[in-house]
């Protein structure tokens, strides 16, 4: 922080003036530079202001690099920036150190609100961006906060309104752009979009769109990333003014045969059957005891299955493991833990492939093929950055071999490995055996299975990841199951039958409608057995229990269920269709037609007439004519009527009260799947792959050295995150919504208010 000293008018005068000069010979000083002539090697040649330089050799950051050289001048002069550069080639000073300049330059102090937005695909890239910025920007006198998640709003809207560098994670930034009053945009000068083209992966398109939507269009706009799509062009098409690209020829390899890959990492590959992956990982890891290693992995249930697995068969490494699926506590823990270590080996998914700066990894292994190269560019990228040295194998299937020709049309050609047949070891009887004795890894088993093969459904590149010939018995052998878990796509047979299914395309539109729970719900067609509706009800406690049992997923009431696209069902509890009950079904196709057609059944039934029954059983018309004689003996006409009518307004009365109570529970229980779906939905939307994961809110306390994180209270926080979540959501298009985005309605009093409460709930 600048120190205070007291000053008189005069002195104040004279500093301000020297300010002022100081000021104009900078703004001249970046007009001047000319990046071709001045050929800047250190941050000292940068047209930047002393301060800045105090906290950049302060933390270290003396050298200049590419990236650096060349985008820093054309971010000071005011360029919007289009920056690609390999990963761990020094993007975040790329862009904070034009933030922090621009903002000095323009005097700007707490009263003017926010200066500058920086946008980050993850919350773990987010915290390591506001610890860089707390580092270089120490002597500046701008305010920083960091946007994740839950203190009081009070507290929030006291803050945010005296921050001038916000960093947050697209869905946290545009909550708190629609909804503290205190956050002013008005005179935002910088938008930094870091790891730009992920935020679009991530499905943040409309987000990004909002928060762009929110903000001046004077404003200047930096993007970075290490990997470039058509998605980030059209972002920059549409964000971007007259921009500059800089360093995009790093990562293109048009005009050269570089890789995108840094070069001074060591890349190879090895080919193994699905079945032996991880006995190659275990034999990798144990002659690697004294590296630095990470591990990534497609879903966050193999994650935790190889974790709790390898850690039972102590390998002789510490081992570490990191998933969206975890607290954010626990995830903190794992980063910091495995940022000090040395020798550790993690276990992680995606949601640290990008940005992370871990130091000094040495080995980077991906047991899993990833999805497209820009995945493989950034996982193998958390190796031998700023360059230093690094290594990555990959671990592909016979049929992931493709992936090869892949990785060569962008010039990267990893070296084939072959393991040592001495340094193999199966250790598929350790993990029978580990299953066997604890049911609890079994299902973790199941569920890695499953996740493993929804994986490789939902792949787009359908020659890489080839799901119809995946070797469902041996990979679920290698995992130490007995034998493949018996998956059922709901609504279909069996596995086989997925598997046809998925070969034809119109079916295929109806597996990928498939629901959480992996069921595909064709509503027009849905039959329900007892079982299913048992099944059904499994989250009710009286029927949980026999559900689990049944279905042999103890537990499951604990666990996120993300992978339930397809459910398991233990062998030896799979239900006999012969022991449902049988039903007589016609046999002709015109049969079955007239039976479920009403109107076919009544042209051979005739009109149908109401029948009541009295207590002895006997059938009656409903309106049965009464004797003349009989009639007369109950009393005069008159009081005959008035009683019928007290009686049947009675009846009235209750079944009004009665419809009531019903309508009343129906809403509740609307109410209720609402709400379970936004949670659901938010999960999805939080987790693994991993964008917008926080479930705290935490801005910065106003100053740039103050420290960032608060992760207690983390349920309750999370349930608040959630109600002003679901709020944000509703709020444009229900008036009535309340503070949790739910439509209070009043219980219908008339026949007309049920009505209209229908047509409200089928809009
Ligand atoms: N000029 C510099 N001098 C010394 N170290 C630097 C310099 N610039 C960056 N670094 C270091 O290099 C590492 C990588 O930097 P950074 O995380 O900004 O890379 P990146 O390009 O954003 O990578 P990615 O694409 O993976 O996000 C960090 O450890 C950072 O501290």
């Amino acid at each position: 922080m600048a120190k205070k000293i007291k000053m008189n008018t005069a002195m104040r005068k004279e500093a301000r003036k020297r300010e002022d000069d100081y000021l104009k010979g900078l703004e001249t000083k970046i007009q001047e530079y000319d990046p071709k002539t001045a050929n800047s090697k250190f941050f000292k040649d940068l047209p930047i202001s002393s301060q800045t330089l105090k906290g950049l050799s302060e933390a270290a950051f003396i050298k200049l690099t590419d990236i650096q050289r060349e985008s820093i001048p054309v971010s000071l002069k005011g360029y919007d920036v289009l920056g690609a550069a390999k990963t761990g080639s020094g993007k975040t000073l790329a862009f904070l150190i034009p933030i922090l300049e621009k903002l000095y330059r323009e005097r700007w102090t707490e009263y003017d609100g926010l200066g500058a937005l920086v946008i980050s695909p993850t919350r773990e890239l987010a915290m390591q961006i506001y610890e860089v910025l707390t580092k270089i920007g120490t002597h500046t006198s701008l305010s920083a906060g960091l946007v994740i998640g839950g203190k009081d709003v009070k507290f929030e809207l006291e803050r945010i309104s005296r921050i001038n560098i916000l960093i947050g994670t697209p869905g946290r930034i545009l909550q708190h752009l629609d909804q503290a009053v205190g956050l002013n945009t008005a005179n935002l000068q910088m938008l930094v979009l870091d790891e730009a083209d992920r935020c679009l992966d991530m499905g943040f398109k409309k987000t990004l769109d909002a928060i762009i939507g929110n903000l001046p269009p004077t404003r200047q706009t930096l993007l970075f990333s290490a990997t470039q799509s058509n998605s980030l062009s059209d972002l920059a098409r549409l964000s971007l003014t007259n921009y500059k690209s800089v360093g995009t020829k790093d990562i293109t390899n048009k005009d050269d045969d570089e890789p995108a890959t840094p070069k001074t990492l060591q890349q190879s590959y090895v080919i193994s059957e699905l079945a032996d992956k991880l006995d190659v990982l275990f034999s990798f890891i144990k002659s690697h005891l004294k590296a630095k290693i990470i591990v990534f992995m497609s879903s966050s249930k193999q994650v935790h299955f190889v974790y709790e697995t390898f850690r039972k068969m102590q390998p002789g490494i510490s081992l570490l493991h990191l998933h969206g699926r975890q607290k954010q506590k626990a995830r903190t823990e794992t980063l910091d833990k495995f940022s000090r270590a040395q020798q550790v080996c993690l276990f992680a998914t995606d949601v640290v492939a990008r940005g992370i700066d871990f130091p000094a990894v040495d080995w980077v292994l991906q047991l899993d093929c990833p999805e497209d190269v820009d995945t493989y560019i950034h996982r193998v990228g958390r190796s031998a950055r700023y360059g230093k040295k690094g290594r990555s194998l990959i671990i592909l299937t016979p049929q992931e071999e493709v992936f090869l020709q892949r990785l060569k049309a962008k010039k990267i050609e990893p070296e084939k490995l072959t393991i040592k047949q001495s340094k193999k070891k199966s250790i598929k009887p350790q993990l029978q055996s580990l299953l066997f004795k604890d049911p609890e890894l079994k299902y973790l088993a199941q569920k890695a299975f499953i996740s493993y093969v929804k994986s490789i459904y939902i792949q787009k590149d359908k020659e890489v990841f080839k799901f119809d010939s995946l070797p469902t018995d041996d990979f679920a052998i290698s995992l130490g199951l007995p034998g493949a878990p018996n998956i059922k796509f709901k609504g279909t047979k069996s596995f086989e039958r997925a598997k046809e299914l998925k070969n034809s395309s119109r079916k295929l539109k109806a597996l990928e409608k498939a629901d959480d729970d992996g069921e595909i719900r064709d509503k027009t067609k849905e039959v329900k057995t007892k079982y299913d509706k048992m099944f059904g009800r499994k989250n009710q406690t009286v029927l949980s229990e026999h559900y689990m049992n049944v279905t042999g997923v103890q537990g499951a009431e604990n666990e996120e269920d993300e992978d339930n696209f397809m459910t398991i069902k233990r062998k030896d509890h799979i239900l006999n269709e012969d022991e449902l009950p049988e039903l007589s079904l016609p046999t002709s196709i015109r049969g079955q037609k007239r039976a479920l057609s009403k109107k076919a059944s009544l042209s051979t039934k005739g009109n149908a007439s109401k029948t009541v029954f009295d207590d002895d059983g006997v059938a009656h018309p409903v309106y049965e004519l009464e004797g003349e004689e009989d009639f007369a003996k109950k009393g005069d006409a008159k009081t005959q009527k008035d009683e019928y009518l007290k009686k049947e307004t009675e009846v009235m009365a209750t079944a009004d009260s009665t419809d009531k109570q019903v309508a009343k529970e129906k809403r509740q229980e609307k109410k209720r799947k609402r709400l379970e779906a936004m949670r659901r939905e938010e999960m999805a939307e939080y987790s693994d792959n991993e964008g917008d994961v926080e479930t705290q809110v935490y801005l910065g306390t106003g100053n740039l050295s103050d420290d960032m994180e608060d992760a207690e209270s983390d349920t309750e926080d999370r349930q608040n995150k959630r109600a002003r979540f679901n709020s944000t959501s509703d709020s444009e298009d229900d008036s009535d919504a309340n503070e949790y985005g739910v439509t209070e309605i009043d219980a219908p009093e008339t026949l007309e208010d049920l009505e209209s409460l229908t047509a409200r709930l089928i809009q």
